[in-house]
């Protein structure tokens, strides 16, 4: 077990070039050449000994302290599930040629069509450069320290250049790297189904936008082990690709919230910057759709017929044309074939 003076130096060896934003809370860790180059090796060797510092002691350090969920993998299991694993796959550098990555003032980086982009195609496919278990008891810096270490130099490099919000004000970010890596993973992670999350870096840098506001959708693909990015709309040469990180059928006060608490920004999409009474209009289509899915719900519970359940997807498919919001049209159809073949008989 390190000595507290070995904790000192591994931590004050640590030094992610972290340059804070003035304006705002998104504050974004950048590694210069020079500085990456100097830091890569230390940074490497600080962070194993950083592992091997949060690994070895009784409990996580309180500024470590992080909310646990009740249940879920245990640190005893996550390490059996490590040394089980196979050798991890190398990230590979994905092709991003549809897109470039540049500052878009008041969101950090953003991604920026550098072609015209026909709805459905395919935007990007990205492996993870690591993924933990969505449940995890006690410390989530723990697993998240643990997949780093075993990474390059330069995967750290891009690990570490990602975004973050929610880094503790009392804390610094270059004595306390594994707390930093914490808000990087939240700022960032997506699911990769459903025990897993992980981090895409070229994926990471899709801002987000509600309703009628995203032009891009993801999915993880489980038998490629890769996440896709798929054109929801045509995109043209030099608009931005924009996700959406929640589900957005709620209304604009609920959704700003949340992404304020989650990911530190005030949103300011096209959706909610609409004048009020569009927003209001807005609000009032995302709750119906809301509560159709419930009442669509009651079919499963085989409490309405094939014929209501059909017709709730109706109205469902003719609200969401009227906001805009395009992105379940494939999941309404499922459901209408699905009851469909139900009923077959
Ligand atoms: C996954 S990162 C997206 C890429 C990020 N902008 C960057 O510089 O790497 C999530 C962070 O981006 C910023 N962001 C995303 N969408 C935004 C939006 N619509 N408006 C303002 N900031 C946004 C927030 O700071 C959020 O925590």
């Amino acid at each position: 077990m390190p000595t507290q003076a070995e904790r000192k130096r591994a931590q004050t060896r640590v030094k992610p070039n972290v340059v804070a934003r003035k304006s705002g809370k998104r504050k974004s860790s950048t590694f210069g050449a020079f500085t990456w180059e100097v830091l890569a090796f230390a940074l490497l060797i600080a962070a194993a000994s950083l592992g091997y510092h949060y690994f070895n002691q009784d409990k996580a350090a309180p500024e470590a302290a992080t909310p646990a969920p009740a249940k879920g993998v245990t640190q005893e299991d996550f390490n059996a599930k490590v040394k089980e694993e196979a050798p991890r796959a190398p990230y590979t550098i994905p092709d991003t040629s549809a897109f470039t990555v540049i500052e878009i003032p008041g969101k950090g980086k953003g991604a920026i069509a550098t072609r015209d982009i026909k709805q459905g195609e395919l935007v990007l496919r990205e492996g993870p450069l690591f993924t933990i278990p969505k449940a995890i008891k006690g410390n989530p810096t723990e697993p998240i320290m643990q997949k780093i270490i075993q990474l390059t130099g330069e995967e750290q490099e891009a690990f570490f250049n990602l975004s973050y919000v929610n880094f503790p004000e009392h804390l610094s970010p270059q004595a306390h790297v594994a707390q930093l890596a914490l808000a990087i993973f939240q700022t960032n992670a997506v699911s990769t189904g459903p025990e897993e999350v992980g981090i895409f870096p070229s994926m990471a840098r899709l801002n987000h936008g509600c309703s009628s506001a995203f032009n891009v959708v993801y999915m993880w693909r489980p038998e490629e082990q890769s996440l896709v990015v798929h054109a929801l709309k045509d995109v043209k040469k030099g608009e931005e690709l924009i996700t959406t990180y929640t589900n957005t059928k709620k209304t604009r006060d609920q959704r700003r919230a949340f992404l304020q608490q989650h990911y530190g920004f005030h949103c300011t999409c096209a959706v909610c910057s609409l004048p009020d009474d569009l927003s209001k209009a807005s609000d009032e289509r995302l709750t119906t759709i809301s509560s159709l899915y419930e009442k669509f719900a009651a079919w499963g519970r085989e409490e309405i017929d094939g014929a209501e359940a059909v017709e709730i997807i109706r109205q469902i498919w003719r609200i969401e044309d009227e906001e805009g919001y395009t992105s379940e049209r494939g999941s309404l159809s499922a459901d209408a074939a699905w009851i469909a073949a139900s009923h077959s008989e």
